[in-house]
């Protein structure tokens, strides 16, 4: 039976952490702000609103919901983001994706300002996860998995690590962020030959790939470190990874559930983000 990871462990510690940074801040007068954007009502995006609402009230941060109209035209849309740029009180925006399809992610993602932009929806900050500069902002949920690796010290240095899935939102920036940390990175995705093979050469196997309990036992190597990013809903509506926790945890050395696994911790990290451009903010005004 593999170690369990637990998130809520990680999401646990980081918050307390986080909420004596905020106590420092407010003690000066200032409380750090954000402003969560969503376009119509998508459950997916509700259901994690609700929990970041809930981590930011626990931490001290001021969080506000723009909750849009589902028919907002793109001109619109970009002049709320303007107007959450140019707010004094705002200092993360995060914009829950994806956006109804008459809004261009691609035209869009221009607007936001970088120095608010908590979930790297900016190309600005996307460049400086590909290039490893520091500074940015790297999206929450490939984020969360390092803290997670981090939080258990699980060294990537030399590691083989294989992640199943190529997404903007975890597979790529993931991969990124893991190879700045000196692992051998492979990237598997639909079009790739032999699957298992791959993942089973894994001595970090990462699944990110949006389908539920898609990683069998025959998939993963023995005492592998099996990190799972997925949030599924299975037949009978409840919710999985994309790991087949009950088989994969007698082969993996180490595992992160679903629920309470990596999805626990990416409020918590949108947190962090939300605090470090507070304080962006406070310096370039020094
Ligand atoms: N720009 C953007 N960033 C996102 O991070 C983003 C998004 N858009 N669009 C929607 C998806 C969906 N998503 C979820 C994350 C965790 C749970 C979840 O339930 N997580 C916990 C339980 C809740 C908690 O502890 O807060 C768990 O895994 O145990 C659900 C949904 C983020 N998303």
């Amino acid at each position: 039976m593999a170690d369990i990871l637990s998130g809520k462990e990680v999401a646990q510690a980081l918050g307390e952490k986080l909420k004596g940074e905020v106590d420092q801040l407010k003690s000066r007068g200032i409380v750090p702000g954000l402003a969560i954007v969503i376009v119509g009502d998508r459950p997916d995006s509700m259901s994690y609103i609700k929990g970041a609402q809930k981590k930011c009230s626990e931490i001290g941060i001021d969080c506000r919901l723009v909750q849009l109209p589902e028919d907002l035209s793109e001109k619109e849309f970009v002049s709320k983001i303007h107007q959450l740029n140019e707010d004094r009180n705002v200092h993360g925006i995060l914009v829950m994706r994806p956006l109804p399809a008459h809004i261009s992610e691609d035209r869009v993602k221009y607007e936001i300002s970088p120095l608010k932009d908590v979930d790297c929806f900016n190309p600005a900050n996307i460049a400086k996860v590909m290039s490893g500069e520091e500074g940015g902002f790297a999206p929450c949920t490939p984020s969360a998995v390092m803290e997670i690796l981090d939080h258990y010290g699980i060294e990537l240095g030399g590691k083989r690590a294989v992640i199943v899935g190529r997404s903007m939102v975890v597979g790529r920036p993931l991969a990124m962020m893991m190879l700045r940390r000196n692992a051998t990175l492979t990237i598997c995705h639909t079009k790739t030959v032999d699957l298992a093979k791959e993942t089973s050469r894994a001595e970090i196997l990462v699944a990110a790939a949006g389908k539920a309990r898609m990683i069998k036992k025959d998939m993963v190597g023995s005492g592998a470190v099996v990190i799972d990013v997925g949030i599924n809903f299975d037949e009978n509506g409840k919710m999985c990874g994309d790991v087949d926790f009950e088989a994969v945890k007698d082969v993996a050395g180490k595992i992160t559930p679903v629920p309470g696994g990596v999805g626990s911790v990416t409020s918590t990290v949108l947190a962090k983000h939300v605090i470090r451009a507070c304080r962006m903010l406070i310096d370039s005004e020094a």
